[in-house]
């Protein structure tokens, strides 16, 4: 049968999806991911049914980076049979100031998405990577990039700058915004799942290994937290979030650190890991007895809560909170700390329904509709494929 491909490579995990096309339109086949890169990887992966297709386990140093995890998943994704690729859907982290929606990638555009790499290390490599391999192995499928950073790119210019001399701005120097995939996602289902709230004032926490949030109004983004880089905003599993940066020169100038030292520092050594000492993973300083486990957690949480108000006094006030990605999509007692900082806005969560990961997770008489919804940036990178590909 035809079929997509769709790859997202996060900043801890592989997740790819196929889809069969017929008639137009899109049926999920297999879903899958190599997740806890270097922590604790496992490739799993399963039908649109839920038979469980592969589930394997591996030692943290036998999958400890994403070129691993493409190893290994695409041997996996080889042997299986029965699907004609039409074309292959990818995430791509960063899309600069041009890129406002997605685009058939030839190489002239991959050499354009790979000038973008210093500005997210974490992901536009691993992003591109497959879509130099695929070229290779399999020049005649078509290949579409769906940027993190399209979303956002309405913002209004006096909200997605810098306080910089403005020429560093028309540079590219300004507040991109990431996650705008999931966002983008979330902003549709709302539309299924809450009517009444998906034109109103919304915030969406994607509280993954990467984590930020995003203001959206009348279901388009005019606020987010992470900026130039995937670096801004809340802190993440290696990543510390908001941090002035005079700490950076700082670290250069009396600490004598290099350029690669304080980049290392910031993307794969802060956020929890750092603080904690223990994990960038959220759920082993959940289970942990270790003082540094609950101050990182806490930290965490007061930082989502921050934002939270930044956010809501760009929205002039909130109707609802969404939670989302593998934090938010997860921990219930997450959710609940971060609820509970939402008091003063008028949120009142149901302990019984976060507990059991309802949809709605809000009380009836809540100010504030608290709201579950998993993600699915594979999709929207499907049907953003199927539409570029179907009018070729
Ligand atoms: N049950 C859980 N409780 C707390 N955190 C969880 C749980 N399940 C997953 N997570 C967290 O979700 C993170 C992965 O989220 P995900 O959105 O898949 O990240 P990414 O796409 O950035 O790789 C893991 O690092 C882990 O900390
Ligand atoms: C942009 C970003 O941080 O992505 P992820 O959460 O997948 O790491
Ligand atoms: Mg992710």
């Amino acid at each position: 049968m035809d079929a997509i491909l769709v790859i997202n490579a996060g900043s801890s995990s592989l997740k790819f999806q196929i889809f069969g096309i017929a008639d137009g339109r899109l049926s999920r086949k297999v879903r899958g991911q190599m997740d806890g890169i270097g922590t604790r990887p496992r490739l799993f992966a399963s039908t649109a049914e839920a038979e469980v297709l592969i589930d394997r386990s591996f030692a943290a140093d036998a999958v400890k980076d994403l070129p691993a995890a493409i190893a290994e998943t695409r041997a996996w994704l080889e042997s299986l049979g029965g699907f004609t690729l039409r074309a292959i859907g990818h995430r791509v982290v960063h899309g600069g100031p041009d890129y406002a929606r997605p685009i058939l990638i030839d190489h002239e555009i991959l050499d354009t998405l790979a000038t973008f790499q210093e500005l997210a290390p974490l992901h536009q490599p691993n992003n591109l990577a497959p879509i130099r391999l695929a070229m290779e192995i399999a020049p005649d499928v078509a290949q579409v990039a769906c940027f993190d950073t399209a979303f956002h790119r309405g913002h209004a210019p006096h909200t997605d700058c810098y306080a910089l001399p403005w020429e560093y701005y028309e540079h590219g120097v300004r507040r991109y915004g990431f996650h705008g995939l999931s966002y983008e996602y979330i902003a549709e289902r709302l539309t299924e799942v809450a009517p009444d709230v998906a034109g109103g004032r919304v915030i969406v926490a994607h509280l993954g290994s990467g984590a930020s949030m995003c203001a959206i109004k009348g279901g388009r983004s005019i606020e987010t937290t992470m900026g130039f880089t995937a670096l801004d905003g809340l802190p993440m599993g290696t990543r510390p979030g908001q941090m002035d940066p005079g700490v950076v020169l700082y670290l250069i100038e009396h600490k004598g650190m290099s350029v690669a030292a304080v980049t290392d520092l910031l993307y794969r050594s802060s956020g929890l890991k750092g603080l904690s000492g223990i994990s960038a993973d959220m759920r082993d300083l959940l289970e942990s007895e270790e003082p540094h486990a609950a101050f990182a957690i806490d930290h965490f949480i007061h930082r989502c809560a921050l934002s939270t108000g930044l956010l809501a006094a760009a929205l002039k006030g909130l109707d609802a909170f969404v939670f989302t990605a593998g934090v938010g999509e997860n921990s219930a007692p997450i959710r609940a700390r971060i609820a509970e900082r939402l008091g003063w806005l008028g949120a009142e969560l149901d302990p019984a329904a976060n507990e059991a990961g309802a949809t709605l997770i809000s009380t009836p008489t809540s100010k504030v509709a608290l709201y579950v919804l998993p993600t699915d940036e594979e999709l929207m990178i499907a049907r953003h494929t199927l539409a570029l590909v179907a009018v070729r």
